[in-house]
């Protein structure tokens, strides 16, 4: 089943050039989807175009082919190193995706090339790829481009290079400086599935006249025009805090033959729920992926795409153009933190016509995003039968925590960054932190004691029971990591340290602003991130070390080492 219409490629006021016809004839995509016929003959005639239509509708398409044809039509030939496209993704996944789509059409004419200019690399590189290969088409993050356009001093021209630009294709991203370094003269489009305020001003503020293209979904039930695609079955189900895992376990395991996609709020609730699902939900692979890794990011992705059946625990960086094969279910474990993601993470499944289906969780005082997401973003709906043999596997998740330090660290930092999450939920009038439970939502966190933190700061919890096992006693599984911690709690022992203690009384989310610093401070150990030990965790304990011995010698003052100790990393998506 497909979504596309009844018009053939043939039937475009332009003929395409038979480049283009032979690959759409070897990838037999026969008919043009809506916004495909609406859009491309709109851009060969040097129209802008911004362009609204429902997820997994073709919108690939219908900027990369009148990109190619509008770059073949040039009069002058481009030069090695004039840029004639640019693409602009809000994630490197979808400029990746945007890429390959792309080079299956771009083979066919080997005088263009294209380079793609995403995080997750060394700049460098990118500049000395630019150099030595050139780039017809450059498809970019937002991110890397304003780094690239800023490297003149690496011998890199950028700003130079897009003066020829024709076509600039961007996808849902906000206003950002990079328009700055743009000709005025060039063919704008705009594409995405959500119409928000932020789209709208970059209408404005970067398209010529444009043309609005809006291609929506009849709904089932009536006549009424749905946002999300129009074979989307989407649920939501009601759960207390301390059953939602248990929930969506029983859930995962009854459906181990399908391809999930499991979204949470923040990496830290990625890296928690993540490692627990790979132990509970047994004989399925578990992939997890957010925006927080670096260099495994690529592979996670590519490797998941080629997977029959599986899950992928993620945040947002999953939720927005991601074309991945045959989804069966998107489940929402957290809803997002603004309606249109909502929609954009429903949109990874039922793509292009086919099935698909979507379940968010929600909290018994969230039940009015319901109605909320069926008035503002015309997204309807249905309660799912509870889910059955559901079992309390959360006992199981405590003793993960118990069995190793690195566990019960993810925990602790899942539960803080959720909190702060829910605090800046864009709909704060129906998530409200003050209706949390917070006794609850830690038991369903599995946790074994509660976080210091601001938002519990002189309350008590009669309905949480922490474990009578002393917390500092909790080892680390990997014997190097727990080796530099015995060496830094013999050297905390040694050392006439400051009134407050460093690491136990310091509020888990006041560490977070010192993400920066110590970032800064750099990574210089490389370590393989499949390993137990994460860069960062590895950093801040061999850091935290170095500062005590600072300390000790009298090379820096309490005050400073109090300023200076690293911290845990909270981190969103
Ligand atoms: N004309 C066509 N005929 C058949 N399949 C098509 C056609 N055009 C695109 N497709 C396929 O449809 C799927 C969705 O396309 P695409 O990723 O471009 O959707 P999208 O509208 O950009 O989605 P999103 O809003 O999620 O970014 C892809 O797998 C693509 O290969």
């Amino acid at each position: 089943m497909d979504n596309t219409t009844d018009s053939t490629w043939d039937s475009l006021p332009v003929k395409l050039n038979e480049g283009i016809l032979q690959t759409l004839e070897e990838l037999k995509f026969t008919h043009m989807t809506p916004v495909q016929s609406a859009c491309i003959p709109l851009f060969m005639s040097n129209k802008d175009v911004a362009a609204e239509a429902v997820t997994g509708s073709g919108k690939t398409l219908a900027f990369v082919i009148p990109i190619i044809e509008l770059l073949l039509k040039r009069e002058e030939k481009l030069k090695k190193m004039q840029v004639g496209a640019l693409v602009i993704t809000p994630t490197r996944e979808l400029a990746l995706q945007i890429s390959e789509v792309m080079e299956q059409f771009i083979h066919k004419f080997p005088q263009f090339t294209q380079i793609l200019l995403i995080g997750g690399t060394n700049p460098i590189e990118d500049v000395e790829k630019f150099k030595d290969q050139g780039a017809n088409i450059v498809i970019a993050t937002p991110g890397r481009l304003e780094d690239m356009f800023r490297r003149k001093a690496d011998g890199l021209d950028l700003a130079s290079a897009v003066r020829s630009l024709d076509v600039l294709a961007r996808y849902g991203i906000k206003v950002n400086v990079v328009l700055f370094y743009l000709p005025k003269q060039r063919r704008t489009g705009l594409f995405s599935a959500t119409q928000t305020q932020e789209l709208e001003k970059l209408v404005r503020a970067g398209l010529r006249n444009p043309v609005r293209i809006t291609v929506k979904e009849k709904g089932v039930a009536a006549t009424a025009i749905q946002k999300t695609p129009a074979r989307l079955s989407n649920y939501y189900t009601i759960c207390k805090s301390e059953d939602k895992f248990n929930n969506l376990v029983a859930f995962l395991r009854q459906h181990k033959h399908e391809k999930q996609l499991v979204f949470f709020s923040t990496c830290a609730c990625v890296e928690y729920y993540g490692r627990a699902l790979e132990t509970l939900v047994k004989k399925v692979t578990v992939h997890c992926i957010h925006g927080k890794m670096k260099h495994k990011r690529n592979k996670i992705f590519a490797d998941f795409r080629a997977l029959k059946s599986g899950i992928l625990v993620c945040t947002d960086v999953m939720a927005r153009g991601i074309d991945i094969p045959d989804v069966n279910w998107v489940l929402q474990y957290d809803p997002p933190s603004s309606a249109s993601a909502f929609v954009h993470r429903c949109g990874r499944t039922a793509r292009i016509g086919n099935q698909g289906n979507a379940l968010v969780f929600l909290l018994p005082m969230e039940e009015t995003y319901v109605n909320f997401l069926s008035i503002n973003q015309k997204c309807p709906l249905q309660k799912m039968p509870p889910i059955g043999d559901v079992v309390d596997v959360l006992p199981k998740v405590k003793a993960m925590s118990l069995a190793d330090r690195a566990m019960f660290d993810r925990g602790m930092r899942a539960f803080v960054s959720y909190v702060q999450a829910y605090a800046k939920h864009e709909c704060s009038l129906i998530f409200r932190i003050k209706d949390l439970d917070f006794a609850s939502l830690a038991r369903g966190f599995a946790l074994l004691r509660l976080p210091k933190m601001p938002e519990l700061r002189g309350k008590t919890f009669p309905d949480f029971t922490e474990t009578t096992v002393d917390t500092e006693t909790i080892r680390y599984k990997d014997k190097n990591r727990e080796k530099q911690r015995r060496k830094m709690l013999q050297e905390k022992d040694k050392t006439p340290l400051p009134k407050k203690n460093f690491t136990k009384n310091k509020a888990w989310s006041k560490q977070k602003n010192k993400k920066e610093r110590r970032k800064k401070m750099s990574a210089k150990r490389k370590h393989d991130e499949g390993s137990d030990v994460d860069d960062e965790d590895m950093n801040e304990l061999l850091n935290d070390t170095r500062l005590l011995k600072k300390l000790k010698k009298g090379q820096i003052s309490e005050e400073d080492f109090e300023k200076q100790i690293t911290s845990t990393v909270i981190n969103k998506a």
